[in-house]
């Protein structure tokens, strides 16, 4: 029988002018050193929208609105099996009060750049999506 634990995770992929906001996950944890998005694991009863707007005032200290599911990804790693819960979601905050948040190591990066960045491998096909999307060209 199969005793590995399948985590549910509410991500929020927090877009504003065509940037992300993203961090590097600490080390010892489980894929330290790679870019992620603010996110973790959904409570019990929780909605993953609920969860990746929770995680994202945690982790970042920002309020976001989320706006839609963008992607629903299912990965074996090593270290767990997920349910991953992409969600896009948007900044409460006004233009000015953004720029000087202090987002907690988290930071804003262009749509363009992602591509360059080392995402967890179960990010592969959200990234491909939101630079078809938020491409200029
Ligand atoms: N936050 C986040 N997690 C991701 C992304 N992509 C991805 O595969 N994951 C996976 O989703 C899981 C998130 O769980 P986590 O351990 O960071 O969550 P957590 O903060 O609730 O955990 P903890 O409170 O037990 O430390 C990890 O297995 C992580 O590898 C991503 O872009 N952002």
């Amino acid at each position: 029988m199969n005793s590995r634990k399948t985590n549910r995770i509410g991500i929020a992929i927090v877009e504003h002018q065509r940037q992300f906001l993203i961090g590097v996950r600490p080390s010892g944890v489980a894929l330290a050193g790679f870019h992620e998005f603010p996110g973790g694991k959904c409570r019990a009863e929780e909605t993953a929208e609920a969860c990746a707007v929770r995680e994202c005032k945690e982790e970042t200290g920002l309020d976001v609105i989320a706006v839609n599911e963008l992607l629903y990804e299912e990965h074996a790693y090593d270290h767990a099996d997920v349910k991953l819960h992409f969600w896009l979601c948007r900044p409460k905050q006004s233009l000015t009060e953004l720029k000087d948040c202090d987002l907690k190591g988290f930071h804003w990066f262009p749509v363009e750049s992602l591509p360059e960045l080392q995402f967890p491998e179960a990010n592969a096909r959200l990234i491909k999506l939101l630079v078809s999307s938020y491409s200029d060209s």
